[in-house]
């Protein structure tokens, strides 16, 4: 015989609440770990649904946005005859979401099943509840989390979405070119990072003298510091929480940190597909498309300059208070491994790399080694290229530029030209050509003898003319590396 059971959250889960949001993402996140490979537990665009044999009207569904749910249940067969391979199976899920549920909703999760008096009903009108489910599907939530104070810069490039396990995101609305400009975004306010005990207090001064709509604005930002950590019993006041989750340095290693409204809602990605830069001719922090993003994809930034998993995790956890939910740190272990393994080629050949390069601004250095060098430089950029999804532009021309310091310390004008030349589109990618440093490598496209290392050897000694013509691809590769 059959019956229907499941669960009701009372009271509903709150759109303006970030610790409701963040129960919710914890419990999805959950799921998913659970049922990576289960083809009975699909993964819709908008809702995870859990197909089984027993379900009548419907089949249960969990959304991506926690304050549309009220209800997850179905007919269920509690003593399964012919079917009950199928069924017992959803009666095992059943029971695992429920769990989990549970576990991280307390006392809001109640739990029903019709025949039984003693489990109570469902709290929910079924009028209700099937409204709410034919919200799930409703494409562009009109209503996820903004608070209303916020007013992200409107932009044909993107919207401000819910995304699963990450709070709010920006998504691309259009397909996006490498080397977009997507954002250009002035600060709310600055404050040179003080020491943590006066952070509240400086926060506090540097928003009085701002308008109500720019102070409620602020206090629309996403908290990860709502209560004591894991690691403190101290909990972290409101405007310092706020700012720890989403200040930016204003520019690489600034002891001056910036809060911006729309920048603030990009997440942070181990892959990301844009470059976040301050730009100090504009006083403003760009954001430029570092590969194509298709529209639908999630537009992202890369919090923090570590490249191991181990490594990157603590830190976003110490000092953003986050567990990863990227897509790199959420695919399987191996492949995740296997990412290591690569990064850590790419570190180690980088500081090789770097090491040279550096002893090689001395007079004194005898420079047994350019040639190797090159051979690093090249290697790295092909690393670079795989483990990055083709959107390490930012360190690739890293690398282009070391091997440009190579070639010039030689004398070499001619190769010097062109590994600058590459630096300069990659940096152009990520910055624009209104940036400082674009502009300082244009300088030396120009002329590659303005570095200070030009001349330190004479044994590469070539003219800018010398670039060979008519050698294309692998040929001219060949004589760029000196390889062959
Ligand atoms: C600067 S805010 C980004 C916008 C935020 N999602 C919101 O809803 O306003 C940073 C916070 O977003 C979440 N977040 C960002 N990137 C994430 C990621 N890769 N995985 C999980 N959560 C992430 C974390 O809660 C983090 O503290």
């Amino acid at each position: 015989m059959k019956t229907t059971a499941g669960f009701d959250l009372v009271p509903k889960l709150s759109c303006t609440s970030p610790e409701d949001q963040k129960s919710w993402n914890t419990f999805i996140s959950q799921i998913r770990t659970q049922y990576p490979s289960n083809p009975n537990v699909q993964f819709k665009e908008n809702y995870i649904l859990f197909k089984h044999f027993e379900a009548e009207e419907h089949h249960p569904m969990l959304p991506y946005i926690g304050h549309k749910f009220l209800r997850f249940s179905s007919s269920i067969n509690p003593n399964p005859g012919d079917n009950s391979i199928l069924n017992s199976d959803f009666l095992s899920v059943l029971h695992t979401v429920c769990g989990i549920a549970k576990n991280i909703f307390g006392k809001k999760f109640r739990w029903w099943r019709d025949d039984l008096k003693e489990d109570g009903e469902g709290f929910y009108g079924w009028q209700e509840v099937w409204e709410s489910w034919a919200s799930y599907d409703m494409p562009n939530d009109p209503t996820p989390s903004p608070p209303p104070n916020i007013n992200p810069l409107a932009s044909p490039l993107f919207k401000v979405q819910t995304i699963p396990s990450k709070g709010r995101g920006l998504i691309a609305t259009v397909n996006i070119p490498t080397g977009t400009r997507i954002l250009t975004e002035s600060p709310l306010f600055t404050i040179p990072s003080p020491p943590i005990p006066s952070l509240e207090t400086s926060i506090s001064k540097t928003l009085k003298p701002l308008s109500k709509e720019k102070q409620s604005a602020y206090h629309s930002l996403h908290n990860n510091y709502q209560s004591p950590s894991s690691t403190s019993k101290i909990k972290t006041p409101p405007l310092s929480g706020i700012f720890k989750t989403n200040a930016i340095p204003c520019g690489y290693n600034s002891s001056i940190a910036g809060i911006y409204l729309t920048i603030c809602l990009i997440n942070h990605s181990c892959i990301p597909n844009t470059y976040h830069n301050w730009n100090e001719n504009l006083e403003q922090e760009t954001i430029h498309a570092i590969r194509p993003i298709n529209a639908g994809e999630e537009i992202t930034i890369s919090y923090i300059s570590e490249s191991m998993s181990n490594p990157r995790r603590k830190r976003l956890q110490e000092c953003f208070g986050f567990d990863c939910q990227c897509q790199l740190c959420t695919s399987d272990p191996k492949q995740l491994e296997s990412n290591d393994e690569r990064r850590q080629r790419i570190l180690e050949l980088n500081e090789s790399i770097m090491s040279n390069v550096t002893a090689s601004y001395s007079t004194t250095t005898i420079d047994s080694t350019p040639i190797d060098c090159l051979k690093d430089c090249r290697r790295l950029i092909g690393l670079l290229g795989q483990e990055y999804d083709g959107s390490a532009v930012n360190f690739e021309g890293g690398a282009y530029y070391d091997a440009f310091r190579v070639c010039i310390r030689q004398g070499d004008q001619a190769r010097a030209k062109v590994m600058v030349g590459r630096a300069y589109e990659m940096r152009v990618l990520c910055e624009g050509e209104d940036s400082e440093s674009s502009r300082d490598l244009k300088r030396l496209v120009m002329n590659p003898t303005v570095h200070k290392m030009y001349g330190l050897s004479m044994k590469w000694r070539s003219e800018v003319e010398d670039v060979p013509e008519g050698l294309e691809g692998e040929e001219f590769e060949k004589w760029l590396w000196r390889e062959g």
